[in-house]
C-alpha cells in the first residue's frame, strides 16, 4: 500500500513540472539580494517566469498580473515591510496563491513580528528550515542559527503542523528529508543531497520553485509543495553527479533542472506519505 501510494508521485510530480514548463507562470519574487540570482535562474530552468518587482508603487498594477507571489523576508528593513505586506494583501484580494520564506525568523523580534503579520494575510504556503519553522510555532526569538537551520527537519514536524493548524497555510520543512503537511496529511520528499545546505539560498530558490507549481495547481497546494521540492532534490542528485564543489553543483543543479526529463521525474522523486 505505501509502495503503490509511492508510485503515485513521480507522476504528480511530473505533471507539475511539465505544466509549469506549458503555461510558464508568472511569479512575482520580493526577495533578499542574496537569493535574487539562484531564484530567478531557478524558476526560469523550471519554465517559469520570475519578475523580481517590489515597489509598493507599482505592486498595485503588477501583482493583480501575476499567477502567484513570492515573498522572502532574507535581508528584511524597515522600507521593504510595507511593500511584503502590500504584495500579500493584493495577491489575497485577487485570490492569487502566495508563497512566504520565513529567513532567519527567530534571529529578531523585528523578523518574528514582521513573519507573523505577513502570516495573517494568509499565504498558502510557508516554507522554512527547521529552526525557522519551530520559531514561528512557538512565536518566540532564538532557536537559529542565523540563516541556517540548527535542528533537523524531523526536529519540527510537529511545529510545522500546529503552524498549519493555525494559519491555514500548507507548511513546508526543509532538509534531508522535506515534510509537507496541511496539519492533517504530512508527506515527506526524500530527495536532495546534503552538499545543497552549502550553496548560499537553495532554500529561498526551492520557495519560488514551489510558488511556480502552486500557480500551476492553487487547489492542491500539499500537492504541488512536495512535488517542487522533491523535483528541485532530483535536480541536485543529478547535479552532484557532476559537480565538484558548491559552485559547480550550483551550475549543474540549474542545468539538471531544466534537462529533467519523464522517466528521470517518475524514477527518482522518492515521496513517501507518514
Ligand atoms: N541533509 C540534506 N540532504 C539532502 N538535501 C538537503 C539536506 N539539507 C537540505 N537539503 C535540501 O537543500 C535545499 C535547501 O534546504 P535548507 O534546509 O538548507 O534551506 P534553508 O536553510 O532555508 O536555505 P537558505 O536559507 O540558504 O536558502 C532543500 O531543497 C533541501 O531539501
Ligand atoms: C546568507 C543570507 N543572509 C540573509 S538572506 C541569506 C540567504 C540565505 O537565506
Ligand atoms: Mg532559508
Amino acid at each position: 500500500m505505501e509502495a503503490e501510494k509511492q508510485r503515485e508521485w513521480g507522476p504528480k510530480a511530473w505533471a507539475h513540472l511539465s505544466s509549469v514548463r506549458n503555461q510558464s507562470p508568472l511569479i512575482q519574487c520580493i526577495t533578499n539580494f542574496v537569493s535574487m540570482d539562484l531564484t530567478a535562474n531557478t524558476l526560469l530552468s523550471a519554465g517559469a517566469s520570475p519578475a523580481m518587482l517590489h515597489s509598493p508603487n507599482e505592486t498595485p498594477d503588477f501583482t493583480p498580473q501575476v499567477h502567484a507571489l513570492y515573498i522572502n523576508v532574507g535581508t528584511l528593513s524597515d522600507n521593504w515591510l510595507p511593500a511584503m505586506k502590500l504584495a500579500a494583501e493584493i495577491a489575497s484580494k485577487f485570490k492569487k496563491p502566495w508563497v512566504l520564506d520565513p529567513v532567519a525568523t527567530g534571529a529578531s523580534g523585528f523578523r518574528l513580528q514582521a513573519c507573523l503579520d505577513l502570516i495573517s494575510l494568509k499565504p498558502t504556503v510557508i516554507r522554512g528550515n527547521a529552526s525557522e519553522i519551530i520559531a514561528l510555532a512557538n512565536a518566540s526569538v532564538g532557536f537559529t542559527k542565523g540563516v541556517d537551520s540548527s535542528h533537523d527537519s524531523t526536529d519540527a514536524v510537529e511545529a510545522a503542523k500546529s503552524l498549519a493548524n493555525s494559519s491555514g497555510a500548507v507548511v513546508a520543512v526543509s532538509g534531508a528529508v522535506d515534510f509537507v503537511t496541511d496539519g492533517n496529511r504530512v508527506v515527506g520528499a526524500r530527495n536532495g543531497v546534503p552538499m545543497m545546505q552549502k550553496i548560499t539560498a537553495t532554500g529561498c530558490a526551492v520557495t519560488a520553485l514551489i510558488a511556480a507549481f502552486v500557480a500551476i495547481d492553487p487547489l492542491q497546494a500539499l500537492e504541488a509543495t512536495a512535488s517542487a521540492l522533491a523535483v528541485f532534490g532530483v535536480a541536485g542528485e543529478i547535479g552532484m553527479e557532476m559537480a565538484r564543489g558548491p559552485a559547480s553543483l550550483r551550475m549543474h543543479l540549474i542545468d539538471s533542472l531544466h534537462g529533467l526529463d519523464q522517466t528521470t521525474v517518475i524514477s527518482r522523486v522518492k515521496i513517501t506519505t507518514s
